[in-house]
């Protein structure tokens, strides 16, 4: 969840950025901040054991192509209890997006079959599959601007480095959204440099080890508190400083920077 707030305890008016990972709480609590609305995106690589947690935080839920494959064929390992045929019913995808080289055709039909929209791109051959459903969420959420969305993407990470790359290259494409990476091991956001970052660490559920890497550019000042090692208007740059290994000490994390920042931190097994 998270929310903006106005503050002027600084010389400069900067709006603050408050982020806590309440989506991976049983229930979505939303404290004392007001609450976002969550689309989901997967893919198709190893799914969170949190997957049907996250699916059920969220008012949508887009398949990235093969990510089709992952729901169909991941889900119901995931539920052990259900009955198979019994989940791959309930949890039927919006929309299936993308350049449809990986979707099964057995997958496609079954859920074409319940309902789910299908868009085939497969002319376009220039962005990614997560790329296009970021770009299909952005352009038909009814105003965006005031949905305090926030897109959650499982499977982001492990696997092939090229992918990797190419999903937290849509962090910075669409660098305006909250968009949220998510492994069974960490996630990943974008801290922007346009605002100061409020983060509440559920420490059930995340923590303690994080990182701050400077991709893209280098930052020439960054500040933060709340951190084992925090840094106080330090330069950090790839083949530099770069903060990998560093531990979330309390409940709140404080960060400003000159630049675009990603924000990474571990998840309890
Ligand atoms: N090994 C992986 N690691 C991380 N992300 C992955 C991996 N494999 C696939 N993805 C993600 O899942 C999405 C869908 O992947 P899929 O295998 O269906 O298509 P692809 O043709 O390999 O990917 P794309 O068309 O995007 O290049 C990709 O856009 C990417 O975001
Ligand atoms: C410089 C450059 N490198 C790679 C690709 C290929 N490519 C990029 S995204 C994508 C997936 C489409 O779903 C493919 C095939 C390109 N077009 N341009």
């Amino acid at each position: 969840m998270a929310a903006y707030w106005s503050s002027r305890q600084d010389s400069c008016v900067m709006e603050v950025m408050i982020h806590s990972s309440t989506f991976l709480l049983p229930t979505n609590s939303s404290d004392t901040h007001p609450s976002l609305t969550y689309a989901l995106i997967l893919l198709n690589q190893r799914l969170p054991r949190f997957a049907p947690l996250l699916w059920n935080h969220a008012q949508l839920r887009v398949c990235a192509d093969g990510g089709a494959n992952r729901v169909y064929d991941d889900f119901p390992q995931l539920l052990p209890h259900e009955d198979a045929s019994h989940v791959r019913n309930r949890y039927k995808p919006d929309l299936i997006k993308g350049d449809m080289d990986s979707i099964r055709t057995e997958v496609l039909d079954f859920y074409a079959s319940l309902g789910t929209k299908v868009i085939d791109e497969s002319q376009d051959q220039d962005t990614t599959d997560l790329h296009k459903c970021v770009a299909y969420i952005r352009d038909f959420t009814p105003n965006l601007e005031k949905s305090n969305l926030c897109i959650l993407v499982a499977g982001a990470l492990g696997g092939r480095f090229d992918h990797e790359a190419g999903n937290l290259n849509v962090l910075f494409q669409f660098s305006a959204m909250r968009i949220i990476l998510l492994s069974d091991d960490c996630l990943i956001h974008l801290l922007p440099k346009t605002h100061r970052h409020e983060i509440y660490i559920q420490s059930s559920v995340e923590g303690p080890h994080c990182g701050l890497i400077p991709i893209g550019m280098p930052s020439g000042r960054t500040s933060t508190t709340g951190l084992q090692w925090d840094l106080d208007d330090a330069e950090m740059r790839f083949g530099g400083l770069v903060s990998s290994s560093n531990i979330a000490k309390g409940e709140k994390i404080t960060v400003t920077s000159d630049s675009d920042l990603l924000w990474t931190i571990s998840i309890k097994k």
